[in-house]
């Protein structure tokens, strides 16, 4: 069984944003969606997690239809998105309580897990204060902590090192790949390429809406024919080739 099976995923505004996506990712797996601005990459993941209803397409969570039964596919899933909202009345010890209590997370096992998240992502000391006075870095790691609270299955995540600080920024991926260790599944976008190359274990790029190429590092290098080029040479190679051009397998047109 696939964690997230998409097949066929379309969604157009005043022009097509995403154009017949197919992604299938592994239990277990760390995978980055990579892509140009405006790829379509948030607009995928928004109809993934039930943010966005496509144009046409499905999505399968755990096996789960998340189109027919979007309740059983969003209990297993927590989303982050790029610019979170949390509710900034609150303190983080509140905000927690509070996302633990819709995500029917027992009293008993949110409370040492809001304390072990809070203390990991260094808000420990601001338990008490509303999180309204909050820095933007701050207020990022609050939602993180609110997103990993119910211990989802499949944890997706938009830009989530944007506006880190250095050794927060390592927290967090140290907090995500330890996710992944534990056998769980973590998608995220990103564009800052070093990240996607040390962290994920499969990078999808998108461009115009579309897979442009999918694999391992080693194999989009192989796919663009650099053997030791960095991902950031990889991508910039595929996504300024014409179409199709980087897939030695596909026709010319
Ligand atoms: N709510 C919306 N209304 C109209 N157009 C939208 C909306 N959301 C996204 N789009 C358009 O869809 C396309 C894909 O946007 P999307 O945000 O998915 O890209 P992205 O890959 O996440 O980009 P970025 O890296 O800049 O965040 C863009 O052309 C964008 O302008």
């Amino acid at each position: 069984m696939t964690a997230l099976e998409v097949r066929g995923l379309a969604k157009a505004f005043s022009r097509p944003a995403v154009q017949g996506l197919d992604l299938a990712i592994a239990p277990g797996e760390f995978y980055g969606l990579l892509g140009p601005n405006g790829a379509g990459k948030t607009t995928t993941l928004r109809m993934v997690v039930g943010l966005l209803a496509p144009d046409a397409g499905s999505v399968r969570i755990f096996g789960i239809d998340a189109l027919a039964d979007p309740i059983a596919a969003k209990r297993l899933v927590a989303w982050l998105p790029d610019e979170p909202l949390i509710y900034d009345k609150l303190t983080p010890l509140e905000f927690l309580e509070f996302v633990a209590g819709l995500w029917g997370v027992p009293a008993a096992v949110a409370g040492p897990r809001a304390e072990e998240l809070l203390h990991r992502l260094d808000l420990w000391d601001h338990r008490a204060e509303r999180c309204e006075g909050f820095s933007r870095g701050m207020k990022q790691k609050a939602a993180l902590a609110g997103a990993l609270i119910h211990d989802p299955r499949l944890l997706i995540l938009d830009e989530p090192l944007t506006g880190l600080d250095a050794a927060i920024a390592r927290e967090v991926k140290a907090i995500l790949v330890e996710r992944v260790r534990a056998g769980g599944t973590v998608i995220l976008t990103t564009h800052i390429l070093e990240v996607a190359e040390r962290l994920v274990d499969r990078i999808g790029v998108i461009q115009h809406g579309r897979l442009l190429a999918e694999g391992t590092l080693t194999e989009l290098r192989e796919r663009v024919g650099r053997a030791d080029s960095t991902l950031e040479e990889v991508f910039l190679d595929l996504v300024a080739a014409p179409a199709g051009a980087a897939d030695p397998q596909r026709e010319p047109a």
